[in-house]
C-alpha cells in the first residue's frame, strides 16, 4: 500500500472569538495516500473550503494538525497545488502567460524557451493550445477552469487540491471537464483531493469518497471505496448495480447526517448536494426529492 502523503489529525477550526465564535470543523481526521484520488462530498456551507484552506496551508487549525509527508503544514507550498471554483486567473495575462507565471515560480534555472514548452504542454493537456493568446475575459467558464487546472498542473505539485473546480460550470461543460479530469488523473498519476457537492461527480472520479456532515462543527464520516473500473463513464454507470448502490449509500449517509445536525442548520438555508437526475435509472433507489424533503 502506498504511503500516507497528506494527513489531517483531529483538526478543529472555527471563526470569530468569544461568544461569537463558531466552530466550522470539529475533530476532522483524514489520511490521503500517494496516488489516491479522494473526494470529500458535503452540503454547501458545511466547511469544505475551510478544509481545503487547511490542507493548502492557507489557514491553520485551532486544534490538531495537518501533515504533509509527516511534517506539519504551516504555509502554502509548491508541493500542494490548489484549484478554486472561481478560476482566480490574472485578467491582464493571456492563458499562456497565466500558466507561464506558475512555471517560472518552479523552474527558476530554466530558459525562456523551456518554460514556454512546459506551459504549452499543460495547455495542450487541457485541450487549450488553440486559445493560448486569449485573455481570461475572452474565454468561457469551462476554458478558464481548464487554464486554472493547467496552471496548477504545470507547477508539478505532488498533491492537487481541487475545491469544487467544476462548481461554476453548466451541466454539459461540467460533464466534459469531468472526463478530462479523469484522463489527467490517469495520465499524471497525481494525488488528488477533490471537494464537491455532486455525489455522481465523486463516484465518476474518486477512489474513495468521504462524506462531510453539515456544520456547524462538521466532521468527516466513514469513507467509502469506489470499486469501479476506469475509465468511467457516467451515462454507462447509471445502470451499474455497484454505482447505484454506492450512490444510494453515500446519499443516505449525507441525508442522515443532516437529520442529526443541529436544527439551526435548517434556518441557515443550507442546500443539498446536487443530483444529476437525468442519469438515474428508472428503478433508482432514491428519489431526488428525498434530499430536498429531509
Ligand atoms: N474567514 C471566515 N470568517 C468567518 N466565517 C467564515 C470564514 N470562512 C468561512 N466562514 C464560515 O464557515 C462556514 C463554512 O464555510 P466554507 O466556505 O468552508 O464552506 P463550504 O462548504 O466550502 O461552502 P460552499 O459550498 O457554500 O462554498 C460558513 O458558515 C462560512 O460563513
Amino acid at each position: 500500500m502506498m504511503p500516507i502523503c497528506l494527513s489531517l489529525q483531529h483538526v478543529s477550526k472555527g471563526y470569530g472569538a468569544g461568544i461569537a465564535r463558531r466552530e466550522v470543523l470539529h475533530d476532522v481526521s483524514l489520511d490521503v495516500r500517494r496516488g489516491e484520488m479522494v473526494a470529500i462530498v458535503g452540503y454547501s456551507g458545511s466547511g469544505k473550503s475551510t478544509l481545503v484552506s487547511l490542507l493548502a496551508g492557507l489557514t491553520q487549525p485551532d486544534v490538531g494538525q495537518v501533515l504533509f509527508d509527516g511534517a506539519a503544514v504551516s504555509e502554502p507550498g509548491p508541493e500542494r497545488g490548489v484549484v478554486f471554483q472561481n478560476y482566480s486567473l490574472l485578467p491582464w495575462l493571456s492563458a499562456l502567460d497565466n500558466v507561464l507565471l506558475a512555471v517560472s515560480q518552479v523552474t527558476p534555472g530554466k530558459s525562456t524557451a523551456d518554460r514556454r514548452d512546459r506551459a504549452m504542454h499543460y495547455l495542450e493537456l487541457v485541450n487549450l493550445a488553440h486559445a493560448k493568446d486569449r485573455k481570461p475575459a475572452q474565454l468561457s467558464g469551462g476554458m478558464r477552469q481548464r487554464v486554472a487546472l493547467a496552471r496548477a498542473l504545470a507547477m508539478d505539485p505532488q498533491v492537487l487540491l481541487l475545491d469544487e473546480p467544476l462548481g461554476a460550470l453548466d451541466a454539459l461543460t461540467r460533464g466534459e471537464l469531468q472526463k478530462e479530469l479523469q484522463q489527467i488523473f490517469l495520465r499524471e498519476n497525481k494525488t488528488i483531493v477533490l471537494i464537491t457537492n455532486h455525489v455522481d461527480e465523486a463516484l465518476m472520479l474518486a477512489d474513495r469518497i468521504v462524506p462531510l456532515s453539515p456544520g456547524p462543527s462538521a466532521t468527516l464520516g466513514t469513507s467509502v471505496e469506489v470499486a469501479l473500473a476506469r475509465p468511467r463513464n457516467l451515462a454507462e454507470l447509471a445502470h451499474d448495480p455497484t454505482f447505484v448502490q454506492l450512490r444510494a449509500e453515500i446519499t443516505q449517509t449525507l441525508v442522515d447526517s443532516k437529520r442529526k445536525a443541529p436544527s439551526s442548520q435548517q434556518r441557515q438555508g443550507i442546500s443539498a448536494p446536487k443530483y444529476q437526475p437525468r442519469q438515474l435509472p428508472a428503478r433508482s433507489l432514491r428519489r431526488p426529492s428525498a434530499l430536498a424533503s429531509s
